[in-house]
């Protein structure tokens, strides 16, 4: 199993994407509001400090849906009856990406309301 190159890593890192992308309905969901945020930011003209404000935001949800997909999967496998412990870990995961779910709104409120405001008045 502990055999691979480089490329075929960055092939198996693409698969995870793609299977991310086909059966994960909150990745789907994130995938989608990233492409909202990307397209108001570019009629927002956002500074450079902005643009890497928001794609640090991004980047981060993307990897920690990613992540916590991973763990409910490792989680399944090593624990498919129900048991404490697969409990926490799974409410755990899921409590780090509403963490990071929540900062990325507030950074997202306070970067475009004042430039909504900026253009509409
Ligand atoms: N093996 C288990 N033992 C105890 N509780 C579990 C177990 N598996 C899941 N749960 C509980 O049920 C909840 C839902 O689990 P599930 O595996 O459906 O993930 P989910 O949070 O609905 O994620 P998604 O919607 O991305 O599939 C978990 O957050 C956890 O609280």
């Amino acid at each position: 199993m502990k055999n691979s190159n480089f490329t075929s890593s960055f092939k198996f890192a693409f698969e995870g994407i793609i299977h991310a992308g086909m059966r994960e309905r909150n990745f789907q969901f994130h995938l989608f509001a990233a492409t909202v945020v990307i397209i108001s930011g570019v009629f927002s003209r956002l500074s450079t400090i902005e643009w890497i404000l928001l794609i640090l935001c991004i980047s981060g949800m993307l990897c920690l849906e990613l992540v916590n997909s991973a763990l409910e999967r490792v989680v399944d496998l090593a624990s498919p009856e129900i048991h404490v412990l697969a409990k926490q870990a799974k409410d755990m995961s899921a409590a780090a990406v509403l963490v990071f779910a929540c900062a990325s709104a507030i950074i997202g409120v306070l970067i475009f309301i004042p430039k909504w405001m900026e253009i509409f008045n």
